[in-house]
């Protein structure tokens, strides 16, 4: 299993001091939705060239023009990025489309999907390299939250499928368990008050 940064930090300043903190530690370097809308596609491009040897991850989100906003990713230099699964099917055979085109990949983004393991399986379908089973921070927020539910849905998806929602220490044992590809951690590692530890230990929890 892969270990997938999610770098969601406003400044490319930040995201660069964070990326050099953990990327010893990590296979996948990606810029949060936040910080691509604050520094604009060319964030893509500088953590792409500070990082050459690492899998960058766009966190593009896209909900439409799903060729076009693809290609803008790629072309930065990107190596995901994902679309809405929630999206119409054909934003997400544009944006596969714009992938193919480039040796690149899809991801699609499960965050909404009332039915999450269903959709996976469709939007697999259409060309997808895997699905990220995928509760925001807003949900996470929410009282009663517990990442069970989405490592529970990705299991069940029967694809590939990575998970995101609050990854940490004490649930990226069972995500592996569960079948995922990639470990998406986001605030487990932005706010420790180690990073690199923190980044460190994860990778260490996962056991190939
Ligand atoms: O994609 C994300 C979210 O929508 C904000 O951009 C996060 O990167 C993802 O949820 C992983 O972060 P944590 O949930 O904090 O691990």
């Amino acid at each position: 299993m892969k270990l997938q940064v999610a770098m969601d930090v406003a400044t490319l300043e930040e995201a660069l001091t964070l990326s050099r903190q953990v990327a010893d530690h990590v296979d996948i370097i990606e810029l949060g939705t936040p910080l691509i809308k604050h520094e604009g596609i060319a964030a893509v491009s500088a953590i792409k060239a500070a990082h050459p040897e690492k899998e960058v991850f766009a966190d593009m989100k896209t909900a439409d023009a799903g060729e076009l906003e693809a290609g803008i990713a790629f072309v930065a230099g990107a190596d995901y990025v994902t679309v809405m699964g929630a999206a119409d099917d054909d934003t997400i055979r544009g944006a596969v489309k714009s992938a193919q085109e480039h040796g690149k990949q899809i991801v699609a983004d499960m965050i909404t999907v009332k039915d999450r393991a269903a959709r996976a399986r469709a939007v697999t379908e259409l060309g997808v390299a895997f699905c990220e089973i995928h509760a925001g921070l807003d949900e996470q927020a929410q009282e009663g939250y517990s990442i069970q539910t989405v490592i529970d849905d990705g299991k069940a998806s029967g694809v590939p499928f990575s998970i995101a929602g609050g990854v940490d220490i004490d649930s990226i044992r069972d995500v592996q368990a569960a079948g995922a590809t990639v470990a998406v951690a986001g605030g487990s590692i932005r706010n420790a008050d180690d990073p690199a530890a923190a980044a460190k230990e994860l990778r260490g929890a996962i056991t190939s």
